[in-house]
């Protein structure tokens, strides 16, 4: 099922060119996007093309300029923590559970303002209250995903950043991932960082693509993957490899 948005809902997050630069390098050269304010927009291309840089900036962790506006308003002259007080939600590529603790204490430390939402997170992963006392270290890779979405869910979010949720897991595992993220798509906008097509194919509907910290591509996720011309073209991956 693709999830839908309504054409004339103003966009959530707006980038108006978009720079970064660290140490002295160039990684962004001015991007500028939208992502609506529904469903799921995915933001692709090949390694190190400056994806993670792009939510990293948008979060206030990497040094930039240019204009970013989520619901209306400027935040990017915004310090971090005000960006994740106004609702937008960060899920890194490498989850970072704190593995020694317990799922329950993992999403007690995630709790923001007075009425955490531990209704939506377990109606969403009823898993994560079956498996409260057990260490986060030992979840399997699906499950510690879970539990990292689990964590932002909590705070009420208005978006997710979601940086590479099935890397490294098992392709069953990659579905089971999946149908949570359409799930919590339904409930939250997402920005989607994700190099598995065939996920892309059945959450997002709408693709950016970057190429050497640049936009190349930007339009209906499933015409992207539809042309396999200009997959290959983009992301360097055939969409037979994508099935
Ligand atoms: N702190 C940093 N210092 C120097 N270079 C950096 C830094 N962070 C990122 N880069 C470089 O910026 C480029 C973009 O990196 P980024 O992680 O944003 O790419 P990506 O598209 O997310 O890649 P991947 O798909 O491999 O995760 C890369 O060439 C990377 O090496």
């Amino acid at each position: 099922m693709n999830t839908h948005r309504s054409a004339d809902a103003p966009p959530l997050l707006t980038l108006r060119d978009v720079h970064v630069e660290v140490a002295g390098s160039k990684i962004l050269h001015g991007i500028s996007f939208e992502v609506a304010a529904t469903g799921v927009t995915a933001l692709l291309g090949r390694n190190g093309v400056g994806k993670t840089s792009t939510l990293l900036a948008t979060m206030g962790l990497l040094p930039r300029t240019g204009e970013i506006g989520f619901d209306g308003r400027r935040i990017d002259r915004e310090r971090t923590h005000r960006i994740v007080r106004s609702g937008i939600g960060y899920v890194p590529e490498d989850r970072e559970v704190f593995a020694g603790l317990t799922v329950t204490e993992n999403l007690r430390l995630a709790e923001r303002g007075p009425q955490p939402r531990y209704d939506v997170v377990y109606e969403l992963f009823p898993e994560l209250d079956k498996r409260g006392r057990q260490a986060a270290g030992t979840l399997s890779g699906g499950q510690q995903q879970m539990l990292a979405l689990g964590r932002v869910l909590l705070a009420d979010n208005r978006l997710l950043l979601v940086d590479e949720p099935t890397k490294g897991l098992a392709p069953q595992v990659v579905q089971q991932v999946a149908v949570a993220l359409e799930r919590v798509a339904a409930h939250t906008p997402v920005l989607l960082v994700e190099q598995n097509l065939a996920v892309v194919r059945r959450l997002a509907l709408r693709a950016v693509v970057l190429n050497q910290g640049r936009v190349v591509h930007d339009g209906d996720a499933r015409a992207l993957l539809a042309d396999a011309a200009l997959t290959q073209r983009l992301l360097g991956v055939s969409t037979g490899e994508a099935a």
